[in-house]
């Protein structure tokens, strides 16, 4: 079924009961989400702090259960399936985490935690587990010797290599990578977006990319849903998302940006303040007409009389806006 895509998420909602203070507060964390992901597909999710991302990669791995919505694996609706009817989608699916030390049990060596993760999915026979541990460890660019040590003794690079190399051992077919370079120094993100990127090439795997960092996912993704509280805003293919954004809040995220300002004319100056996360008291689900226009410069009466949907642009993608 080459046309069914490998994940599409439908409507998908998750709200949360948050105390502070006194008071309950509820959070729509994710707000009516819909997004499709093709075969070998990288899509990148983007936002400013508490837009939803994350709590979309927990609803996709079905680490967190939706309150509505429709998560279809090459069809297959997984929303509400049980733990055990999850197992096999468990293992199509896998997630790499921004930060690997705080999955990777200390008291485990690297061999261990491969091996587990080869054996709770019966991934190959138990006479192949050692040499598919080497295999795994030459994939993510580590040594064979490696298997050895444990996760302190290596670096905050090779610990993420050794959190691809977990998520690799099951054979999945996509990928939520929530924030996997953020945590590491400038130098070594580019190695392991790189890492990232042949792995991709060689396997064909697909991405759900989570990322605050623009430049990165304009690297490395086909297509970008943009997020804002709780909501895709503006989805389209790359080029299309930084050449031509049409939503006010897309424009404020790429001016923002110093490199891609500069490229579309615009102010990195200017762009510095527009990237302040939102204001604590725009929080919560209560909010009528357009969840953007209280920080909208274009919003116009329209925007407080219903919230917009996405709608198709000339050059085919997706944008949420009355105005623009
Ligand atoms: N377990 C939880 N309990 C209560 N509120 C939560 C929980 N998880 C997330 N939230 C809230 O849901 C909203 C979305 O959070 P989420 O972590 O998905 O955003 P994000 O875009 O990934 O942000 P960041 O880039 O800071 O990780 C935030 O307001 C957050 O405080």
């Amino acid at each position: 079924m080459p046309d069914v895509p490998l994940l599409e998420v439908r409507d998908l909602v998750k709200h949360f009961t948050a105390r502070p203070g006194r008071g309950r507060v509820t959070v729509a964390a994710v707000d009516g989400v819909a997004f499709a992901l093709r075969h070998g597909e990288t899509l990148g999710l983007v936002g400013e702090s508490g837009s939803g991302k994350s709590t979309i990669g927990r609803l996709v791995t079905r680490l967190l259960r939706p309150d509505r919505g429709e998560i279809l694996l090459a069809g297959r609706d997984v929303a509400t399936l049980s733990v055990r009817a999850m197992r096999p989608y468990r293992r199509d699916v896998q997630l790499v985490f921004q930060d690997p030390y705080s999955s990777l049990n200390p008291r485990h060596t690297v061999g261990d935690i491969l091996g587990m993760a080869l054996r709770v999915h019966d991934t190959v026979p138990k006479a192949q587990v050692a040499s598919r541990i080497r295999e795994l460890l030459g994939q993510v660019g580590l040594e064979p010797a490696h298997a050895g040590r444990y996760p302190h003794e290596f670096s905050g690079g090779q610990r993420q290599r050794i959190g691809i190399a977990r998520a690799l051992a099951v054979q999945p077919r996509l990928i939520v990578a929530d924030e996997p370079v953020s945590a590491l120094d400038v130098s070594i993100q580019a190695q392991v977006m790189n890492l990232l990127e042949d792995l991709r090439a060689d396997l064909g795997l697909a991405f759900l990319f989570i990322s605050h960092d623009l430049a990165v996912v304009r690297h490395f993704c086909d297509r970008v849903a943009v997020l804002y509280r709780g909501r895709i805003v503006e989805i389209g293919g790359r080029d299309q998302i930084y050449a031509d954004p049409r939503h006010p809040y897309t424009q404020t995220l790429l001016a923002a940006v110093p490199d891609i300002a500069w490229l579309r004319g615009g102010g990195a100056r200017r762009s510095r303040a527009a990237a302040s996360a939102a204001p604590a008291a725009e929080l919560g689900t209560q909010h009528s007409g357009c969840r953007f226009r209280a920080r909208c410069p274009v919003a116009a009466p329209a925007c407080a009389e219903s919230e917009p949907a996405l709608t198709v642009r000339a050059d085919g993608h997706l944008a949420a806006c009355h105005v623009r």
